[in-house]
Parts: C-alpha cells; sequence; structure tokens
C-alpha cells in the first residue's frame, strides 16, 4: 500500500536555532499518529512544514495525490497546494478563532468550507451545515449563531465541523483539546474518537497530553529538542518506554 504522507529528512531551522531536524515517517490510510514532547521541542515546527504552512529548509513531505500520485508537497507550486489544503487537509487549531471566521454564523463558518471547493446549491449546502452541527453535538437551532456566543467547546466542535465536511483524507491537529476544561475535553475527545473512525481518517495530531494520544493514536512519536527520540505504536511507547526522555514523560504523567 502506498503510504498516504512520507516525510523525508525534514528539517526547520530559525536562525542557528533547530525548529526540528531529520524527521522521517510514513503515514497510512486510516492511520493516526500522535506527536508528543515539551513544549519547544519542535511539535508545532513539524506539523506547519507538513501542512504547507512553513516551508521546511530541507527535506521532502510526500503527499498522495487523487489525481497525480505521490507528490512532493514542499516544492509544489502554491496555487495547488492551497488547492489541497481545501480539498485533501485540514488543520485543527488549538484556539478555534484561529480556524474560523467569527463574524460569520455558524452554518456559515461549515458552508464556506462546501463553497470553496465548489458547493454552489444553498439548501443543500444548508442542509449539510445543519447535519454536520449535529455530529459535533451543536443544536440545529444556534446555526445562524456567530461562534463568539458559543463556549470554548463548542467552538472546537464547530471547527473540527468546519474541516470534516468536505471528506478530507489527512487532519492536522494542533493541541486540539487544549486549553479546555476537563470535562469538555473528555467530551472532545470521545467526538473526535468517533469521528475519526467513522471516517477512517489519517490524522497527525501534536499534543503534550498523553491521554489524547493514548485515546486517538495509533503511533506515536516522541521528539525532543526537535529531533525524534522514540517511535512506535502508542501503547508499546506508553507502556514500555526505552528513551529515557520518554520514561520521564510517561512517569510524570502517573505521578499527578
Ligand atoms: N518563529 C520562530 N522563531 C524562532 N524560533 C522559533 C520560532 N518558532 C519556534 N521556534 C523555536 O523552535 C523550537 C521548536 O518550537 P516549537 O514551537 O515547534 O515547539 P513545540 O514543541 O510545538 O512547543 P509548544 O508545545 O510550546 O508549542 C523552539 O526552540 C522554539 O523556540
Amino acid at each position: 500500500m502506498t503510504p498516504l504522507l512520507q516525510v523525508k529528512g525534514v528539517e526547520k531551522r530559525y536562525g542557528r536555532r533547530i525548529g526540528c531536524a531529520d524527521v522521517n515517517f510514513d503515514i497510512f490510510p486510516g492511520e493516526v499518529m500522535g506527536i508528543v514532547g515539551e513544549s519547544g521541542s519542535g511539535k508545532s515546527t513539524l506539523l506547519n512544514c507538513m501542512a504547507g504552512l512553513l516551508k521546511p529548509d530541507a527535506g521532502q513531505v510526500i503527499f498522495d495525490t487523487r489525481a497525480d500520485g505521490p507528490v512532493d508537497t514542499v516544492t509544489m507550486s502554491e496555487p495547488v497546494r492551497r488547492m489541497l489544503s481545501r480539498t485533501d487537509w485540514a488543520f485543527v487549531h488549538q484556539h478555534a478563532r484561529d480556524g474560523l471566521r467569527m463574524s460569520v454564523s455558524a452554518g456559515g463558518n461549515i458552508g464556506e468550507r462546501l463553497m470553496a471547493v465548489g458547493g454552489r446549491h444553498y439548501g443543500s449546502i444548508r442542509g449539510k451545515a445543519i447535519d454536520w452541527l449535529g455530529r459535533v453535538e451543536i443544536e440545529e437551532s444556534r446555526v445562524d449563531d456567530r461562534p463568539s456566543a458559543f463556549s470554548g467547546g463548542m467552538q472546537q466542535r464547530l471547527q473540527i465541523a468546519r474541516n470534516l465536511v468536505t471528506g478530507p483524507r489527512l487532519v492536522f491537529m494542533d493541541e486540539p483539546t487544549g486549553g479546555l476544561d476537563v470535562s469538555v475535553q473528555a467530551r472532545l475527545l470521545d467526538l473526535l474518537r468517533g469521528l475519526v473512525c467513522e471516517m477512517r481518517l489519517s490524522a497527525i495530531i501534536v499534543t503534550h497530553d498523553l491521554a489524547v494520544v493514548r485515546l486517538l493514536a495509533d503511533r506515536l512519536m516522541v521528539m525532543k529538542s526537535g529531533r525524534v527520540v522514540e517511535a512506535g505504536l502508542t501503547d508499546q511507547v506508553l507502556d514500555d518506554p526505552q528513551h529515557a526522555y520518554t520514561q520521564l514523560l510517561v512517569s510524570s504523567v502517573l505521578q499527578v
């Protein structure tokens, strides 16, 4: 089977400081990869390099496109990459505000994504938007409300609906449950797990929360100082960490 995404020797520097370096891995269709590590370990830099939001200084990020098969997204033209980011990729930001249009209604936020990929019929766009509100557990009666009238958890669920309505093949998530209350996190995680399974989504989830990867990720990469220090099946890495840094991460959670 062809990997959906192949990351080869990706490196990003900020001046002399390493953002991430020497990162190599593949993701197959339907697979969820978690990336964990302490603050500053390079998780967001790597995620942004994969999602085309940052240009790596070295390496390739090869995506298996529907039309032309595997193509390096680092060297592809900007319009082609932008189109991929609308049709095949989704990006769920930690702060829902970064992924939503706050001045547009909830239904409009979802509908906008559909229009960006060619949706034109108002009735069917509104119908799909309402359907997706239901899927992320937001009442239909809120369809014309702006996101600013929503709680943090609702905003995050709306962001997820906006991202998934177009049926992307790969979802990038940056701390999707960060900054939310514990009970809100649990509900969101449950919802995400259901959607990932049901839609057979491939996803890359950056988090510092091991409970998130335990629940969602098939495989796990542990980063430290911009480099991957350990990788493997999530349960294996968490239950039997080999690298001293992973052992520290796991034990620090257990002590809480
Ligand atoms: N725009 C930037 N300019 C300079 N250095 C940066 C920039 N962004 C990140 N870095 C540096 O790159 C390294 C990796 O940062 P990055 O934000 O990718 O880590 P992270 O693991 O995502 O951290 P966090 O969990 O706090 O978001 C750090 O040393 C950071 O200081």
